[in-house]
């Protein structure tokens, strides 16, 4: 394909990936950080597509900060962000949207260890939008032979798989953390997805999209990799360490814990049952102990796997 002039919004470890992944396909990649060299209107100039990868506290800054700024008319927005915004629990796509009504919004989400992906190891991921013609761009300029990258319609539900599994990582470092086993992990893994599913739903996501790449692919890739920073979180906290001393010391960011905070108020707002999310949340507010939260779980009442 020709190329494609990309701004890449946030060098960190997922921002850094992504400019290799475009770069490595010949395109002409500017990456910009709060803290680099280069301004944010300098890294815009005749940008056809602009990589969002932000931590989600930074993410309605930096969009504020650009819709001040000259942009092609039509310019992309991709966004990578996997968080969701604490005072309005929009997702980053809905934030960038808002921002930018008249420019398509394609979310960029699937099973994607930033630090495999780095040693060049093969990934897939997904591109949705509800501008095809955008995602496509996307998929042409991101895929090569090490990253398949594949389109998809439902970017909420897309964006959704790749936000809400970061809590079911958490819960599945307690899980290892504690060595409960496999029939354990596997029982989480599950009825987190479930939980997903649910909340999912509500939020217009289609069941279908979560048991893709980007909701059961992304799930199991982070709730099974040391890698995961969310992971890390759960697995250390059963180790007896403090979520601070934790946040501290992690390369990076677990968007997992502002996640379960945002998804803890809506469900209870919304009357949402959400049992793993919940204990979850009272093992980050230091409301229960890990052992604590498996015995509540486990022994919650006894009911169908369905409600068909
Ligand atoms: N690392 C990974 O494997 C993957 C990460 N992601 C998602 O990508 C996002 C970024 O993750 P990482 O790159 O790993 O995190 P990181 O912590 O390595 O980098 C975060 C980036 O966001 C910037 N940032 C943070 N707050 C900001 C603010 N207020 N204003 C402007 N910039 C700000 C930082 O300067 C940095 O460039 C997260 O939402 C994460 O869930 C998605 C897929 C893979
Ligand atoms: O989203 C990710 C992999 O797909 C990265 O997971 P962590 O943010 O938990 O490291």
């Amino acid at each position: 394909m020709q190329e494609t002039t990309i701004a890449i919004l946030g060098a960190g470890a997922w921002g850094a990936s992504l400019a290799n992944l475009a770069a490595a396909n010949g395109h002409a990649v500017r990456v910009w950080s709060r803290r680099g060299p280069s301004t944010l209107e300098a890294v815009l100039e005749d940008a056809q597509i602009v990589v969002s990868a932000i931590s989600m506290k930074g993410v309605r800054d930096v969009a504020s900060q650009v819709q001040s700024l000259p942009l092609l008319k039509e310019t992309i927005f991709v966004t990578a962000t996997k968080g969701l915004d604490p005072q309005t629990t929009s997702t980053p796509s809905q934030i960038w949207q808002t921002a930018f009504p008249n420019h398509p919004v394609v979310v960029l989400s699937g099973p994607n260890l930033s630090e495999e992906i780095q040693q060049s190891l093969p990934a897939a991921t997904v591109v949705a939008s509800s501008v095809a013609i955008a995602a496509e761009l996307t998929q042409l300029v991101f895929s090569s032979h090490r990253f398949r990258v594949y389109t998809n319609p439902d970017p909420v539900g897309v964006e959704l798989g790749g936000t809400l599994k970061n809590v079911i990582a958490i819960a599945a470092g307690v899980c290892d953390g504690l060595q409960l086993g496999t029939n354990a992990k596997a029982a989480l893994v599950t009825r987190g997805l479930t939980e997903i599913i649910r909340i999912g739903n509500f939020w217009g996501a289609k069941t279908e999209t979560f048991y893709g790449l980007s909701g059961l692919g992304d799930l199991l890739a982070t709730c099974n990799s040391p890698l995961s920073r969310n992971y890390q979180v759960g697995y250390q906290m059963a180790g007896g360490k403090t979520l601070t001393a934790i946040l501290f010391n992690l390369p990076g960011t677990a968007e997992g814990v502002n996640t379960c905070q945002v998804l803890m108020r809506l469900a209870k707002q919304q009357n949402i049952t959400m049992p793993i999310t919940e204990q979850v949340y009272r093992l980050l507010q230091g409301e229960v102990t890990p052992r604590q939260a498996l015995d509540e779980l486990m022994l919650r009442d006894i009911k169908p796997e369905y409600n068909y």
